[in-house]
C-alpha cells in the first residue's frame, strides 16, 4: 500500500507553499546534525524490531523543521501520518475518533500539543502508555465506560513551549529533541536547495545574504527566498544576485543583523528603560503584541544571540544590544549602566 500522508493543518497560501518546497528525505533535511544522527539510530532499532518508534517530542520556536522532521521520519518508517494540530482536538471524541482510525504502525502528529485541553491529555495518557483508552457513554448512572484497544502508533508531539506541558504528558514521551537555531552556512544551502525546485537560479553571495538576515529560520529564509525572486522576476534578472538581494531585503526592512522592525522596537524599548528589567507584559502591551508572541516568536533569536536576557525581574538590554544599535551604555551621569 502506498504511504499515506494526510495533512489539516496547512490553511494559508504561504503554508501550501511550504509544502512543496519541504524536503522529503534526510539527504534533503539541512542541518539539526545532532537530532538526525540519535533519530536514525532509534529508527533503525525499531525497523529491526518491527516495531513502531516510540512516541516523539519537538520542541522549539516555530519555523524550524518540527513538522518537516516528522513528514521524514514518517518516509523513513514507511508509515502512515496523520497531521493535526492541537486547536483542531476540541473534545475528548475529536482524539478518540483520531485515534480508533489509526492502523498499526502509523504516526499522529500533533502541533502545538500544549495547547491540549486537560480533558483531550487525558485520553491522550492511556492511549499513549498503553495503547488504549476509555471512553464513558451516555451520562448519569446509566453511563458505562467502554475500553478500546488501539494499533500501537507513535506519536509525535510539537511545541514552542515545552514549559507547559504537563509532567505527565511530558513522561510519556520515550525522546524529547530541542530544536537549534541554523547558522549562515546551513540557511544558505536550505536557501540553494530551495530555489532549484523553484527553478530560479540564485547566485552564492545571495544566498548567504538572505542566510544572515533570517533570523536562523528555514521559514523566514524560505520566505524571504520567495520575496527576493519576485523582486528580480521584476527587473526581468534570469538569476538572483547580490545586489538585488540587498535592495530587497532593504525594502523589507530586515537590517543586516536579520533583525525585522519588531525585533528593533523591542531592542529599542529595553534600551529606554535605562537599564533597569522590563516585565513581559509591559513589553508586549508596548508592541501591541500578545504575551506568548513575543515570548515564543520574538525573544528567542534575540536571547540565543545574546541581545536579550531574561532575569527573575524581567527583560533586559544586554552589552551587544547597545552596540547593535549604537548606543552609548550610560546613565546621563556618565555612569555605566
Ligand atoms: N532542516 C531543514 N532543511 C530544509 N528545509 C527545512 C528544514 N527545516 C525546515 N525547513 C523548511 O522550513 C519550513 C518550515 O518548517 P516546518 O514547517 O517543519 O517548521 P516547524 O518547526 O514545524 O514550524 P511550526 O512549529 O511553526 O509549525 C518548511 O517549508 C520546510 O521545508
Amino acid at each position: 500500500m502506498d504511504r499515506l500522508v494526510e495533512i489539516e493543518t496547512f490553511s494559508t497560501e504561504e503554508e501550501s507553499a511550504e509544502v512543496t518546497l519541504r524536503p522529503d528525505a534526510w539527504g534533503e533535511y539541512i542541518g539539526q546534525e545532532q537530532i538526525k544522527k540519535n533519530l536514525g539510530v532509534f529508527i533503525e532499532a525499531s525497523k529491526k524490531r518491527d516495531e513502531a518508534l516510540d512516541h516523539v517530542l519537538f520542541y522549539g520556536p516555530p519555523g524550524l523543521g518540527k513538522t518537516t522532521l516528522a513528514l521524514i521520519i514518517a518516509n523513513e518508517m514507511s508509515a502512515n501520518i496523520k497531521v493535526t494540530a492541537a486547536p483542531m482536538i476540541e473534545k475528548s471524541g475529536d482524539l478518540a475518533a483520531i485515534l480508533t482510525n489509526l492502523e498499526e504502525g502509523d504516526i499522529l502528529f500533533i502541533d502545538e500539543i500544549h495547547r491540549l485541553s486537560p480533558a483531550v491529555e487525558e485520553i491522550l495518557y492511556s492511549s499513549m502508555e498503553d495503547f488504549r483508552i476509555d471512553i464513558i457513554i451516555g451520562s448519569g448512572p446509566a453511563a458505562q465506560t467502554v475500553k478500546i484497544d488501539l494499533p500501537r502508533f507513535t506519536l509525535i508531539g510539537a511545541t514552542t513551549r515545552a514549559g507547559m506541558l504537563s509532567n505527565p504528558l511530558r513522561d510519556r514521551f520515550g525522546m524529547s529533541f530541542r530544536m537549534q537555531f541554523y547558522s549562515s552556512d546551513e540557511l544558505a544551502k536550505i536557501i540553494v536547495q530551495a530555489s532549484v525546485k523553484l527553478d530560479k537560479e540564485i547566485i552564492h553571495e545571495a544566498s548567504v545574504e538572505i542566510a544572515k538576515r533570517s533570523r536562523g529560520t528555514p521559514r523566514i529564509a524560505l520566505r524571504l527566498l520567495r520575496r527576493v525572486r519576485d523582486f528580480a522576476e521584476v527587473a526581468e534578472e534570469m538569476s538572483i544576485n547580490h545586489s538585488r538581494t540587498q535592495y530587497a531585503l532593504d525594502q523589507l526592512g530586515i537590517n543586516s543583523h536579520g533583525f525585522d522592525e519588531m525585533d528593533i522596537r523591542l531592542l529599542n524599548l529595553l534600551v529606554a528603560a535605562n537599564g533597569r528589567a522590563m516585565g513581559l507584559s509591559t513589553i508586549a502591551a508596548a508592541l501591541s503584541e500578545d504575551e506568548g508572541t513575543v515570548e515564543d516568536v520574538l525573544e528567542p533569536y534575540l536571547i540565543a544571540n545574546g541581545y536579550l536576557e531574561r532575569t527573575a525581574k524581567g527583560r533586559k538590554a544586554t552589552r551587544s544590544t547597545y552596540e547593535v544599535l549604537n548606543i552609548s551604555m550610560t546613565h546621563e551621569d556618565g555612569s555605566l549602566f
